[in-house]
């Protein structure tokens, strides 16, 4: 074994040691069960590991071309990036997650010139698109990046995406030599080596898709014909027709602000998603408005009621009360956690013919409750239900194959992470090629933005170009 090499075990055992490195089941940022997880952010408080990753990283670069700059991939790789700029002279840059909205709205800080060639440094690469955003801003900013130096690769597909989008992918270790390292130091025995083994055949990931599933390989259109409701049918036809799968989250208080919102964003959404009973003017007459917006623009209406009661009074809440959300919302949310009562409810009561619902599987905030039987119960119940259901409300692109079912996923924004009420945002991106969203769901970024129409436009764009390159990687 090369002295290089020596370093490198060693160092793997101290990352076990330190709780880095955990064998277990862990849940991945795309919902898949791993049974190794690497979580590298606790370094920071080993600077002695933080130095001797540094030194590695260093003599491993010392075989390529010279770099004017390097630039970690936000938040964990800063700090070795940032060890790696001191201990060998390259300038660095940093990349923001999300543009100030003060000052110079810079997405990469620090000096640089255009064309200067940039080294990314990352920890742990699994698909590979955590690098790609960085990559994406600091070329959007001039910087050239070819190369990328990562500690691990998860041997899940990143380096084939990273390298379809020219980027050379150059990993101090791989996860297979990370596990013979670690049963040699009598870390791990052979059966959790086998483990990982077996998930790693499991899970060779198709790295834009990130597993081969019917739904994901399948356009709209094709879809179409798989649909066994009514309005998922319609959908996907506005869908295609509109070239749209954006569904706007129109929560305003006011009818006028609604209204507004509807006649701004209704070119170019699929699904107006409502919270009628946030609007402090409700009066049925409104409604009338709102249709004739709807058919006009061609998109449909959508309350989230999150029905989640004993069948009866989920029928009395959709049918009834003042907001009679029956009988013009064609689609609603419902919980699963009270069982078959709640769709039977909806599917019995009065109002409109054609009627779907989005059953909630898993929330976008942190903290949510829902565990993975949860998960289960909720998509067996969907499939007792053909006929009323539309899709299924979740984060994850595993849980659904069936392609006349829509995925519909919250919790997108291109300039934040979330909120201080524990809501997560992801990139438009990666919410339809990691998380496997089919319809995405965009609140405050549009409703809270100057100009509500233009950030519509916006994120259309975006979304529409993130599931043509999904399909067309197929
Ligand atoms: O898991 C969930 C389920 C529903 N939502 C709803 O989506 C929007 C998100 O609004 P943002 O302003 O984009 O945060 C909102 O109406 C929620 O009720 C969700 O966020 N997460």
């Amino acid at each position: 074994m090369s002295t290089f090499d020596e370093k490198l075990k060693l160092f793997a055992v101290d990352l076990y040691k330190i709780n880095a490195i955990k064998f277990g089941e862990y849940k991945t940022k795309v919902g898949l069960i791993t049974p190794v997880y690497c979580d590298l952010r606790v370094i920071v408080s080993y600077p002695q590991l933080l130095n001797t990753l540094a030194e590695l990283i260093i003599e491993y670069i010392k075989k390529m071309q010279t770099f004017d700059i390097v630039c970690g991939v936000p938040y964990t790789a800063l700090p070795i990036a940032t060890v790696v700029s001191v201990k060998n002279s390259i300038p660095m840059v940093m990349r923001r997650k999300e543009a100030k909205d003060y000052g110079t709205k810079k997405l990469i800080e620090g000096q640089f010139k255009e064309g200067d060639n940039c080294l990314i440094v990352e920890d742990v690469v699994t698909s590979g698109s955590s690098i790609l955003e960085t990559v994406k801003d600091l070329k959007n900013s001039g910087i050239k990046c070819s190369d990328a130096i990562v500690l691990l690769n998860r041997e899940q597909g990143g380096e084939k995406l990273l390298s379809e989008n020219g980027i050379k992918m150059h990993a101090l270790l791989s996860l297979t030599q990370l596990m013979q390292f670690l049963k040699e130091a009598n870390c791990v025995n052979e059966s959790v080596v086998e483990k990982v083994k077996i998930y790693l055949q499991n899970t060779q990931v198709d790295p834009n898709v990130l597993i081969k599933n019917n739904r994901l390989k399948l356009s709209f259109l094709e879809r179409l014909n798989f649909a066994k409701n009514p309005v998922t049918r319609r959908l996907l036809q506005v869908m295609c027709d509109k070239k749209t799968t954006l569904c706007v989250a129109a929560d305003v208080t006011s009818t006028t602000d609604l209204l507004n919102l509807a006649e701004q964003t209704g070119p170019h959404i699929c699904l107006f998603k409502t919270h009628i009973d946030i609007v402090e003017d409700f009066h049925p007459n409104f409604l009338k408005h709102l249709k004739e917006i709807a058919e006009r623009h061609n998109f449909i209406i959508f309350e989230d009621r999150k029905f989640a009661d004993i069948g009866n009074t989920v029928q009395l809440q959709y049918s009834k009360s003042m907001y009679q959300i029956s009988s013009w919302a064609n689609l609603v949310t419902a919980h699963s956690v009270m069982g078959k009562g709640i769709l039977e409810g909806i599917q019995q009561s009065e109002g409109l013919k054609d009627r779907g619902v989005f059953l909630l599987a898993e929330a976008s905030c942190a903290g949510s409750l829902t565990d993975q039987s949860y998960v289960d119960a909720t998509l067996k119940l969907a499939k007792q239900y053909p006929d009323l259901i539309t899709g299924i409300v979740c984060q994850n692109p595993l849980l659904l194959e069936e392609p006349g079912v829509i995925q519909l996923t919250p919790g997108v924004h291109l300039e934040s992470v979330g909120d201080r009420l524990a809501q997560q945002y992801n990139s438009p991106e990666t919410v339809v090629l990691e998380k496997g969203a089919d319809v995405a769901v965009v609140g405050r970024a549009i409703t809270k933005s100057a100009d509500p129409a233009a950030e519509a436009v916006k994120y259309k764009e975006v979304l529409w170009a993130a599931y043509e390159k999904r399909i067309a990687s197929q």
